[in-house]
């Protein structure tokens, strides 16, 4: 038997020749709405590998993770050259994120860092309202003071409670003003400097004001990380894996099995470049070649970066750029 079917532009469809109402919407849907819906309508763990400019967000896509996480320390590491100690500024990480977000509009959506808002209640709502318009999908923002540094760091400072609560109800009432579905993500960097049970009462709070995910930045193991799932349910949590940070090792499969919805590896991708880079730099020096293995030209970080995209928009638009090849 032959089945036909025929996908009209706006979602409708037949199915040999019987016409059938769109289940599936063909229309970029607004990636925040796409994050809210994952969590809403699944239990899976949303992975979304840390991510720190347009390639490596690239290749996240091309191995096809559901969702993104734009880290802040690897922003600073990659746009500044420095250290994650509160130098990346609202105008350096909006940028990176809204390249990240909109590299394909129909991919998948990008949560990011957006540390402890960049100021006070102002600049906390301006921040919102620039990570909604970049088309970012979800942020999380912490209570550590302005001189923050990388959670996983010693000597961490928290403000106090009802600081850290304007932060968040700014973030609130900005996101609700714009009609925005954007995941308000509240993280608390409270562990080192107050204890588990004042992180809990903070992220308890910050539920109370409206805040969608939890995020408890450090866990010193994994006892901890699974009584937080536990002591919050059901709001869902966030679990930041640093691997070689303060944290014991805890895997996709161990999250889960905890009850995190979303897992972000921050240096998932920063730190392999590194290596690689500097494995490569080092023979570049010693024995004057590069090294790069047979096959991989710059055409496969080209196709990797949108090539076919690109040269099938041109080709369809009516240009002759492409018509000798690449
Ligand atoms: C999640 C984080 O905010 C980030 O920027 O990726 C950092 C990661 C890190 O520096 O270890 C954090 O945990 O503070």
């Amino acid at each position: 038997m032959t089945i036909t079917i025929t996908v009209e532009k706006d979602g409708y469809y037949e199915v040999n020749g019987a016409r059938q109402e769109p289940t599936v919407s063909l229309y970029v849907i607004p990636a925040a709405s796409k994050l809210r819906r994952m969590l809403k309508d699944t239990k899976d763990l949303i992975v979304c590998p840390g991510v720190y400019d347009g390639l490596s967000a690239r290749i996240a896509m091309e191995v096809g993770f559901k969702g993104l996480y734009m880290t802040g320390a690897g922003t600073t590491a990659s746009r500044l050259g420095m250290a994650d100690l509160a130098l990346a500024q609202l105008h350096d990480m909006k940028t990176n994120a809204e390249m990240i977000a909109n590299l394909d509009p129909f991919g998948p959506p990008l949560i990011a860092d957006m540390d402890t808002g960049y100021g006070g209640p102002l600049m906390v709502s301006k921040a919102v309202q620039q990570y909604i318009q970049a088309g970012v999908a979800g942020f999380h923002i912490e209570d550590q003071i302005q001189n923050k540094r990388c959670g996983h760091l010693a000597g961490k400072k928290v403000v106090g409670l009802d600081e850290y609560l304007t932060r968040i109800r700014a973030a609130k009432l900005t996101k609700d003003r714009l009609h925005s579905d954007i995941v308000l993500i509240a993280r608390t960097d409270a562990l080192q400097q107050h204890g588990y049970e004042e992180c809990i009462r903070r992220l308890k709070a910050a539920r109370e004001i409206g805040a969608d995910v939890g995020l408890l930045e450090g866990f010193t193991s994994k006892e901890q990380a699974r009584q937080a799932v536990q002591d919050l349910a059901p709001w869902p949590l966030l679990l930041n894996m640093v691997e070689n940070g303060a944290s014991p090792l805890i895997t996709t499969k161990e999250a889960e099995e905890m009850g995190f919805r979303i897992m972000i590896f921050s240096f998932a991708t920063i730190t392999p470049a590194y290596q690689g880079i500097k494995t490569t730099l080092q023979r570049l020096k010693t024995e004057g070649v590069v090294g790069t293995p047979e096959g991989l030209g710059p055409k496969t970080i080209f196709d990797v970066c949108g090539l076919m995209d690109a040269m099938k928009v041109d080709t369809e638009s009516g240009g002759d750029g492409f018509v000798d090849g690449v």
